[in-house]
């Protein structure tokens, strides 16, 4: 069963158009990254999924629950960090998580998620003192509280340091482990590319696109990437023709000492032999791939800003 099925969902606010009619399912156990720029209406879409926003049109199911009918059910099964604050400043760490697990009929030990997330000396302080980060540590605890089976994540990396960031790609990976789907949304691209298995790509209110960052790379028409070969000086015409020469070379530019090759990932083997073999001395060899950067320029097509109509 899918852990969220979304079907033509469709949502305006007055005259704006905010979600066009999407589709998106996210599977048991994935760990699923939402992409777009801002006002693509990746917020709008989670508010849909956890019954904070009525849709215009279309259907929500979490694990086979109607979203809008069933409500109580699925946020049974969920840990949800949002996108805005909903922290009372004058409780402590340790209550605001306490209050989590209770609403969840939870028994984790406070301590020991606030430990998790890396803020358990702060405890016992008030959170009206809090970092932006620290706020956004304890938010993942509260959302961690009672081992949810879904965890939806709002942009879980706002205001997190490369610690922090790198605490929270864990985490999600430890969640995700343990059988639970992770469902975040991000526009921070790398921490997309180093956790999840499937990204889907929202621009404009609709679903650019949908599937693994390898089956993207390949439908972007870039399996291989490039290669940036460095030699000990500038390369004689007799290496550039062998380079040229190799299957697969789509393209060859020369900036002093260094060769950069477009070529499919298998063939860059052959690429490093051909200009060896006419007698190069290599300083240096770098594949690179596209990144998911790229890809989601590709995809938005630089879409930024607010939906118009
Ligand atoms: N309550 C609202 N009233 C009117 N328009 C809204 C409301 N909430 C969202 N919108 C509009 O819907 C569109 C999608 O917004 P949404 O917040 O879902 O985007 P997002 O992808 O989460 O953006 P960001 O990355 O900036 O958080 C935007 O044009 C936004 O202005």
């Amino acid at each position: 069963m899918a852990a969220i099925e979304i079907r033509s969902l469709r949502k305006r606010f007055g005259d704006v158009t905010a979600l066009r009619g999407i589709d998106l399912t996210v599977e048991e156990g994935e760990v699923f990254g939402f992409l777009g720029p801002n006002g693509a209406g990746k917020s709008t879409t989670i508010d849909v999924v956890l019954d904070y926003l009525r849709p215009t049109d279309g259907s929500v199911s979490v694990f086979g629950h109607d979203a809008q009918t069933e409500t109580k059910r699925v946020h049974e099964r969920l840990g949800v960090l949002p996108d805005a604050y909903g922290l009372t400043g004058h409780l402590t760490a340790r209550q605001h998580v306490q209050f989590a697990i209770d609403s969840k009929d939870a028994d984790d030990h406070p301590l020991e998620l606030l430990d998790r997330v890396g803020i358990a000396e702060a405890a016992d302080r008030n959170v009206e003192g809090f970092s932006k980060g620290m706020k956004q540590r304890l938010l993942l605890a509260c959302a961690l509280a009672g081992s949810p089976d879904l965890l939806i994540l709002d942009e879980p990396s706002t205001g997190l340091d490369p610690n922090g960031a790198r605490r929270m790609r864990e985490i999600v990976r430890e969640e995700a482990e343990r059988g639970a789907t992770v469902f975040f949304s991000s526009h921070i691209l790398g921490q997309v590319e180093a956790v999840a298995d499937r990204v889907g790509i929202l621009a404009d209110g609709e679903i650019v696109a949908e599937d693994h960052i390898a089956d993207l790379r390949d439908a972007v028409g870039d399996a291989g990437g490039t290669l940036v070969l460095t030699l000990d000086r500038a390369p004689t015409e007799s290496e550039l023709a062998a380079v040229r020469g190799v299957d697969g070379v789509s393209g060859v530019d020369v900036r002093e000492n260094a060769v950069t090759v477009a070529c499919p990932a298998e063939r860059k083997a052959a690429v490093v032999d051909a200009i060896r073999g006419e007698g190069a001395v290599l300083l240096d060899i770098e594949s690179r791939q596209t990144s998911l950067e790229d890809l989601f320029a590709t995809y938005t097509d630089g879409a930024e800003g607010e939906v118009e109509r």
